[in-house]
């Protein structure tokens, strides 16, 4: 999408990705990814280390080139552009902040580059690092600032020049876990305020969940998933998504004639089945396994409880069928439950609807 403004051509920045393949030598990094980002939006790139995010990041920035395939702003195709004429504000891990320029400095550098006047730079340095909460900090060194305000430093000066759209490759990576939550809030909050296109590479599952209007799962160079952050984890297209998406029971099944047979033969809870006979895999969230003391009757999976673990809000369960197949519960730590103990004969069930089955 472009629109034009008393004939200036203004960025919207949607961003297109059409077969984008890149090898080194004989690995592939990047196979034959296709996107579609639209203006405005957060998406995340998640994925395992080696999966192909940040290559493909840096084929949309432009450090480095496809061997085939196209990247495109807008309606615009800009594969063999050089980084600086793309106009794509990026933000790397290690923050890469000039250590002998000022916060000022580092944030005005993308404006001087550009040969802006003197007095709108410094209106416009001034306006960013009000945004970023950093306004006090402006004549300060990098290296006389925190890891989490360093990074602020990083967004403000990629903000500064209005890209239509904001690269951001593991930005919170080196931070501790209170400081990346605090800032996954502040850049969530931000996003919203200017409106940018966001796309954030990141291997944390539970950052590209909070953060996105829809995450993007890669795996050996592949996207594997394109979905709303509750559709990856309630969905999972195969069993490596719902595997690396939060934790999963995966229960090898029998499809026999609309019915769902576990390990040992017994009907289990699944949603309908048309399709024809087959193994297949159940998924269940261990959230959505209960484990029910001594419920001789009801469909599900026969044996005991193996173990517990208290992890503070919840507890963790472990269950062991009389086939051998390991399963988690996780019960939430509400005073009036009584809870199960170790070594109690149950029965592990689950909600029809709160299960999915994969064939893949
Ligand atoms: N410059 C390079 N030369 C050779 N191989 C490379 C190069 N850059 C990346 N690769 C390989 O390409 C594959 C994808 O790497 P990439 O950095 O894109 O993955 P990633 O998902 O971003 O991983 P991480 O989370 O560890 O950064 C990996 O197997 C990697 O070893």
């Amino acid at each position: 999408m472009k629109a034009t403004v008393s004939g200036t051509e203004v960025r919207t920045g949607g961003i297109t990705l059409h077969n984008l393949q890149k090898r080194y030598g004989s690995a592939v990094a990047v196979d034959d990814v296709s996107l579609s980002v639209s203006p405005g939006e957060f998406i995340s790139l998640l994925g395992p280390s080696g999966s192909g995010k940040t290559t493909t990041l840096m084929m949309i920035a432009g450090f480095e080139m496809p061997d085939s395939g196209q990247v495109l702003l807008d309606d615009k195709d800009i594969t063999r552009l050089p980084p600086h004429r793309r106009e794509l504000g990026v933000i790397f891990q290690n923050y890469a902040l000039f250590p002998h320029m000022t916060v000022a400095e580092n944030v005005a550098y993308p404006l001087r580059m550009r040969r802006m006047a003197k007095a709108e730079i410094e209106t416009r340095v001034r306006r960013i690092l009000d945004q970023v909460h950093l306004g006090a900090l402006a004549s300060r060194y990098p290296h006389q600032m925190s890891g989490g305000q360093q990074q602020r430093v990083a967004i403000a000066r990629a903000l500064v020049f209005d890209p239509p759209v904001l690269l951001l490759d593991e930005p919170l990576g080196a931070l501790d876990k209170k400081l990346r939550e605090h800032l996954r809030n502040e850049i969530k909050t931000l996003h919203k305020e200017v409106g940018k296109t966001m796309i954030y590479v990141t291997h944390d599952q539970d950052e590209a969940l909070a953060m996105s209007d829809r995450v993007a799962v890669m795996h050996e160079g592949r996207i594997r998933q394109v979905s709303a952050p509750k559709d990856v984890y309630r969905w999972p297209a195969d069993l490596f998504v719902a595997g690396f998406v939060g934790e999963v029971n995966l229960i090898p099944i029998m499809l026999k004639s609309g019915t769902v047979h576990g390990p040992a033969g017994e009907i289990l809870p699944a949603p309908s089945w048309q399709d024809v006979d087959r193994d297949a895999t159940l998924c269940v969230r261990p959230e959505h396994l209960h484990l029910e003391v001594s419920a001789g009757s009801s469909d599900g999976i026969q044996g005991r409880i193996s173990g517990m673990t208290f992890v503070g809000d919840a507890t963790i369960f472990e269950f062991r069928s009389e086939a051998g197949l390991q399963l988690l519960s996780k019960v939430l730590n509400v005073s009036a439950k009584r809870m199960p103990e170790v070594g109690d004969p149950c029965v592990a069930s689950w909600a029809a609807n709160d299960a999915t089955i994969l064939t893949e």
